[in-house]
């Protein structure tokens, strides 16, 4: 062939490569969405028939359900520290956020009696919204801090009353900095308050598989390592600081060491 027609070939393929990794990025999110919408549709009327209304038992059919998506992304999910989570009644759970994503671990080590805390928001996404509802999910508004920490205040007794446990997402938003971002102080007001442990799990970073500027979603390995409970029997709300700085810089060293050491989006976060 010519050379000439060569060129806009050569120059095209890229091109073409290119829009192709954006177009699966875009594609695998939708996917992702719109088949949690679909799974939360039919888990509905499941969540009624069990228990008739809002229950945190219905998380048990969320948990089911969502188990074989990881499967469609490619996604394999190593846990590791499974013996942390063996303790006897309520006990708060601290994780980091990294995406919509990290769902699907949350589901493949969720203890029995297990809800969480969600900004309100998500209470109107449709029928996920509806289905965590359903499933005792407490929705905060993070706008008005004294109306969340009321909600808060409200969880420690209901977790003790109803033996619930709670996962909270102290970071208290989305983050794929390549480095935890400082914690918010609610999860560990509520530990204290109710007197319960709280056991901190570590999600590696996204960053080797799904990259959210670059449009890049492959396949991957997500490592999910479970820490040793911290007691907080006897503390009061003058021991909170400690204990978030403690529950942090736990979960950094952990989330460093089962990281792989990939090129960073932002690079990461100094403390
Ligand atoms: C069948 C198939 C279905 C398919 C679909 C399935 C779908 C879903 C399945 C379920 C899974 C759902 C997963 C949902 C994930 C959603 C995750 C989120 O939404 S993350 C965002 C919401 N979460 C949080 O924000 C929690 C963390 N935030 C906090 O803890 C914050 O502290 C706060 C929101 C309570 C307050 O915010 P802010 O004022 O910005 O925070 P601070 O700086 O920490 O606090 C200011 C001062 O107030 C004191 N404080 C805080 N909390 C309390 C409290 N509870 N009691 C008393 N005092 C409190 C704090 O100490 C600070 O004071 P200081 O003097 O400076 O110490
Ligand atoms: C306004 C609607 C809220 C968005 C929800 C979109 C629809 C989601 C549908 C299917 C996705 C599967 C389940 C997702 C549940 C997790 C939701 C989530 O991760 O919310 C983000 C929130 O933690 C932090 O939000 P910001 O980073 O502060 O923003």
């Amino acid at each position: 062939m010519d050379v000439v027609w060569m060129l806009p070939l050569l120059l095209l393929f890229p091109l073409l490569m290119w829009t192709s990794s954006t177009f699966l990025f875009y594609f695998k999110k939708f996917f992702y969405v719109a088949w949690m919408m679909l799974l939360a549709l039919l888990g509905i009327p499941v969540c009624l028939l069990k228990s008739g209304g809002r229950d945190v038992e219905n998380m048990r059919v969320i948990r089911a359900m969502v188990r074989h998506v990881k499967y469609f992304f490619g996604l394999r999910i190593e846990v590791s520290g499974w013996e942390h989570l063996q303790t006897v009644g309520p006990y708060v759970i601290i994780s980091n956020h990294q995406s919509s994503l990290d769902v699907l671990g949350m589901m493949e080590i969720l203890p029995d009696r297990c809800t969480t805390i969600a900004k309100k928001e998500l209470v109107y996404a449709g029928t996920v919204g509806l289905i965590c509802w359903l499933s005792g999910i407490v929705f905060i508004n993070r706008k008005k801090t004294s109306d969340a920490k009321s909600v808060m205040a409200d969880a420690a007794k209901t977790m003790l009353d109803q033996q619930i446990r709670l996962w909270v997402f102290p970071e208290g938003t989305r983050n794929q900095n390549g480095d935890l971002l400082p914690f918010k102080k609610g999860a560990f007001h509520l530990a204290v308050q109710a007197q319960v442990p709280i056991v901190p799990v570590v999600f590696s970073s996204y960053n080797s598989f799904y990259l959210r500027k670059e449009k890049q979603f492959n396949s991957g390995t997500i490592k999910l390592k479970i820490l040793p409970k911290i007691e907080t029997k006897g503390m009061t709300s003058e021991d909170v600081s400690s204990l978030s700085d403690l529950s942090h810089s736990l979960m950094r060293t952990a989330f460093l060491e089962i990281s792989d050491s990939v090129p960073q989006s932002n690079g990461p976060l100094k403390h």
